[in-house]
């Protein structure tokens, strides 16, 4: 049986107040807390760094899952392990040398992952594939919260889990952008077992009403 994750993108948080926000989430049932890193030039839009993710880290025991939309990639990558980060993803089209920033993350302590953009193919997975931890296959375009999901994706999420069961090794498989609900268990039925969830749950005064509906769609799959 598939162990399904729920992982609150804490973009759509109230920021003023993350310690909190981020304790009521996991109180409210989140296994994972998602933590979107953009830097105004390989997305356009501008967020959070590891001085966050260091602000954070007392507050939750679940891991950090940092996902990286920076470009360079390799320069901050010891400054979040250093913070906390428990898993950290970047973009492969972000990095000159995907197998040394893939190597980088591990050698830091941390999980590795890469992330599949809609229009970017799962190819770059071909030869470091022994070298992944985590695939994030991305359900919207990067750089905003509350956008909505791209059904192409699910086509996608199989095509990785193939890979994954393939490869026979212990990957997991995240899909980020527009996860709701209503959409969850099409995720999940594509093959995804980490669904990150910024709007949907943060949008909400009740975050474990959220969560609990999103476990029951699952549990039907
Ligand atoms: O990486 C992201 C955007 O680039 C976010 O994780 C994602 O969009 C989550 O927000 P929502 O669930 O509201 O779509
Ligand atoms: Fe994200």
């Amino acid at each position: 049986m598939t162990t399904y994750r729920i992982a609150p993108s804490i973009l759509s948080a109230d920021f003023a107040r993350l310690g909190e926000e981020v304790r009521n989430v996991v109180s409210a049932g989140a296994d994972i807390i998602h933590f979107d890193v953009m830097d105004n030039h390989y997305v356009p839009n501008l967020t959070i760094g590891p001085l966050v993710c260091q602000a954070i880290r007392p507050h939750v025991d679940v891991p950090i899952d940092v996902h990286l939309m920076v470009k360079p990639v390799d320069r901050i990558i010891p400054d979040f392990a250093k913070a906390g980060a428990n898993i950290i993803t970047f973009h492969p089209e972000a990095s000159e040398h995907i197998d040394r920033s893939l190597q980088l993350i591990r050698d830091h302590g941390c999980k590795a992952g890469l992330v599949f953009n809609p229009a970017t193919p799962l190819s770059y997975l071909e030869h470091v594939m022994d070298k992944v931890d985590m695939i994030l296959i991305m359900s919207v375009n990067p750089g905003f919260g509350g956008q909505s999901f791209i059904p192409q994706a699910l086509k996608k999420i199989a095509e990785a889990r193939r890979l994954i069961d393939e490869s026979g090794r212990d990957i997991l498989l995240e899909v980020d952008g527009g996860i709701k609900i209503e959409n969850i268990a099409a995720a999940a039925a594509a093959g995804a077992d980490t669904f990150v969830a910024g709007s949907a749950i943060f949008g909400q005064p009740d975050y474990k009403a959220v969560i609990d509906a999103m476990r029951a769609n699952l549990a039907k799959v």
